[in-house]
């Protein structure tokens, strides 16, 4: 399933209508009669329904949704927002259907004050006021009717995207319809992952309302919704004729006086997740209390001073080459031998390189010497990282989760795993992944540590390495929701029982 902004909608539907010749109108008909079957799939026939429907195309699939009801028997009330003058193209094609299909509509603009409440007797209310083309702030009277809708106690089902939430930005202005169901034409659009506006579309699916591929090659958002579907179909099996040897030799690397468990949580992930062989690196004086908590690792001292790796790691032959994977940066500190480390791993480490946490730190400061890497280089920042990385605010990423991804990615010629309530995998060519899976309980110290220990063992037993990431982000967030769903709650979950919940959650995925 792709995921679009509202401008690549727009070109894929006009591609659709002017290119391949699906007339505009039949693909109002699609949409609204698509709609209106999971529409009616989730109300009852004795629900009292309001149909509220605006200036634009999302209003005509309004007068489509409005008609099939109204033919299935349900019992409907419409109400036209604009003057009926104001209804224009394939939208006032659909008013003209739906009159002379023997229907009629309230014209909301001729109520007087005391009748423009959303009436007490709904019990459902259908948005279809504003689409994708709605812009900046709710002018009247769709502002007030989306507060009169916010009050009520109706379920709101909108159709496409809450009326007022914009299709790319996260920041909702004023006021939006906030929908207790969204169905959502085709393809998600960005909002459905940005903060706050995801909160706005309630639970929601996507209804498929045959757009053609065509389209959307012509367009090519390479934007992605990974999901479980995708996760089964991708998971590698582990093969009868196999040995240790076949699934990878890794090198985990973390860890210092004051940080020991990061290392831990990340050692244990990784072996969880089915890393044949794991060496973890630690400094020297944390070694002991990490290696008395991974009984299944060997380790590799790192030189240490002051309790994290001292920069006399540079002159040292660690045999980085030998390995199939290599990740590091779980509580390792952020001095001068962190960097002197990190730069030697981008230049030793011949397979894929997974940088989290304090690498990621000292990464600025290598400047551009870690862009020439001829490995795949795979960073995991949470918004705060990479808001170092790029020097913007953490509040700028947030705002603009997948252009500053895509446009990272791209220029550092690395795989970038932004995190998140919806984590976003960017390949280097600029193919977007966004995970489905997760729950807040994962905002907790440690938890990252986690996912890095997956990510190594999972992109040493998968040749694929978007997917091996993206299974990895699907898997840890999955094993958060299946420990919130069966066994805890958001508040007491901690990174440790995502390691322990790993074998379960792999095996729902297995026997799916
Ligand atoms: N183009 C197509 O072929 C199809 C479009 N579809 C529907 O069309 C929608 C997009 O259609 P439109 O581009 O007409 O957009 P909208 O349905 O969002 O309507 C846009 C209109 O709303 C008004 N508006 C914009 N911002 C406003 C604001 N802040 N306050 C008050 N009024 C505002 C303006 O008059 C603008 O022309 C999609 O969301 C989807 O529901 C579907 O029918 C499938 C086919
Ligand atoms: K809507």
């Amino acid at each position: 399933m792709q995921v679009v902004t509202g401008e690549e909608m727009g070109r894929i539907d006009r591609f659709t209508i002017e290119e391949i010749g699906l007339k505009e109108e039949v693909l109002m008909e699609s949409a609204g009669r698509a709609a209106a079957n999971k529409i009616m799939e989730s109300i009852s026939p004795s629900d009292n329904v309001g149909i509220l429907i605006g200036t634009g195309n999302n209003g005509g699939d309004g007068f489509v949704i409005a008609r099939c009801l109204l033919d299935a028997g349900f019992k409907v009330d419409v109400w036209l927002i604009p003057p009926e003058s104001k209804v224009k193209g394939a939208a006032l094609y659909h008013l003209n259907v739906f009159k002379n299909s023997g229907y009629t509509f309230a014209d909301y603009s001729s109520f007087k004050s005391d009748e423009k409440e959303v009436p007490g007797q709904w019990d459902v209310i259908v948005d279809t006021l504003l689409g994708t083309g709605v812009q900046g702030s709710l002018r009247e009277p769709y502002h007030a009717i989306v507060q009169s809708i916010n009050q009520s106690s109706c379920k709101v089902i909108s159709v496409d995207i809450p009326s007022g939430v914009p299709a790319n930005k996260g920041e909702v202005e004023g006021e939006a319809v906030k929908a207790s169901v969204t169905f959502i034409l085709q393809s998600p659009k960005l909002s459905a992952f940005l903060a706050p506006a995801d909160e706005y579309y309630g639970k929601w699916e996507c209804v498929d309302i045959g757009l053609p591929i065509r389209a959307y090659h012509a367009v090519k958002p390479d934007r992605y919704l990974w999901s479980r579907e995708q996760v089964s179909a991708s998971f590698p099996a582990r093969n009868k004729h196999t040995h240790k040897g076949s699934y990878g030799k890794g090198l985990l690397a973390g860890g210092s006086i004051h940080m020991t468990g990061a290392p831990v949580l990340a050692a244990t992930s990784a072996l969880r997740s089915g890393a044949g062989l794991l060496t973890t690196a630690v400094p020297e004086e944390a070694l002991s209390t990490v290696a008395s908590q991974v009984a299944e690792s060997t380790f590799l001292p790192l030189p240490s001073k002051e309790g994290e790796v001292s920069e006399e790691v540079g002159t040292l032959d660690l045999s980085l080459s030998n390995y199939d994977g290599v990740a590091a940066g779980p509580g390792l500190g952020r001095n001068e031998g962190t960097r002197t480390f990190v730069q030697k791993l981008l230049n030793e480490v011949k397979g894929p390189l997974v940088l989290d946490a304090d690498a990621l730190f000292v990464l600025k400061e290598l400047g551009e010497e870690w862009r020439k890497r001829d490995f795949p280089l795979i960073l995991t920042p949470h918004p705060g990282e990479l808001a170092h990385l790029t020097g913007l605010s953490p509040a700028e990423v947030n705002r603009q989760r997948f252009s500053i991804s895509r446009s990272f990615a791209a220029q550092h010629g690395c795989y970038l795993i932004l995190k998140g309530p919806h984590t976003i995998v960017t390949t280097p060519e600029g193919r977007q992944y966004v995970n489905d899976s997760g729950n807040p309980s994962l905002a907790k110290g440690g938890t990252g540590d986690v996912l890095t220990g997956m990510i190594l063992s999972f992109v040493m037993s998968h040749s694929a390495i978007q997917e091996a990431l993206s299974n990895a982000v699907f898997l840890h967030g999955k094993a958060a929701d299946m420990l919130v769903d069966d066994v805890s709650s958001p508040h007491s979950v901690v990174a440790g029982d995502v390691v322990q919940q790993l074998p379960l959650t792999f095996r729902s995925i297995l026997h799916s």
